[in-house]
């Protein structure tokens, strides 16, 4: 499979209401490997911008404004097919399927997964783990797990809602570390919703502020 190069994500002018009242009002563009970090007190519409871009906005919200990846419209696609990776404060692993398993699932049907399992693994300092139950799994090793499926499933922009509140300090540090290195490797536009400054810090763009 060809590599897509690498797109910027623009986001035109967009306004999401609810009820009438004006929610958010957003106009912003991510280069390949920048991330942009959206901060607001709970209840501003940060996880309501996330869900406009990805394609799942809930029907009680009225919105307005493009949604462009490159020279794709993403509006005019349904969430599946915009090619947009996301990743929450869970790691939302397959309990059914084994740690190679869930790294698989995002893999083309018919690409040497093997290989390309192992090296996932040893980038995360997972190397052996394919065969092991997620659930055996500390959430640091959750986390990374999560992180490298979303990036195997080749994603060609990435939205984060809050992915290390639920890690400790120490983690947390390391998390932040994979996760933007690894952005900026795959030259991938990326947004983050976060409540702390820190990881603001960390992910090193521009930062919005709603409310
Ligand atoms: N399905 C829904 N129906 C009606 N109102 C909703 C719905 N989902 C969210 N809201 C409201 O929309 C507003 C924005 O919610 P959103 O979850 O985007 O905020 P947030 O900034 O992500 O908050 P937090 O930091 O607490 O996660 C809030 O006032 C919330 O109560």
């Amino acid at each position: 499979m060809t590599a897509l190069s690498p797109a910027t994500l623009r986001l035109e002018q967009i306004k999401i209401a609810l009820a009438g009242r004006e929610l958010l009002a957003v106009d912003a563009t991510i280069a390949p490997g920048e991330v942009l970090t959206v901060m607001g007190p709970s209840g501003s519409g940060k996880s309501t911008l996330l869900a406009y871009i990805a394609g799942f906005l809930e029907r009680e919200f009225s919105a307005s404004g493009g949604v462009w990846l490159g020279e794709h419209n993403l509006l005019n696609l349904p969430a599946e097919q915009r090619g947009i990776g996301l990743l929450f404060q869970d790691p939302l692993l397959f309990p059914h399927l084994s740690v190679g398993g869930n790294l698989r699932f995002g893999l083309p049907r018919h690409s040497n997964d093997k290989h390309q399992v192992t090296h996932a693994l040893e980038q995360i300092g997972l190397a052996g783990f394919a065969e092991r139950d997620p659930a055996t799994l500390s959430g640091g090793q959750k986390a990374r797990v999560a992180l490298m499926r979303l990036l195997l499933s080749k994603p060609r922009a990435v939205l984060l809602d809050e992915p290390f509140s639920k890690l400790d300090t120490a983690l947390r540090q390391e998390m932040r570390s994979l996760v933007f290195s690894q952005l900026r490797e795959a030259g991938l536009p990326a947004l983050l919703v976060t409540h702390d400054h820190a990881d603001a810090d960390a992910a090193g763009g521009p930062i919005i502020e709603l409310g």
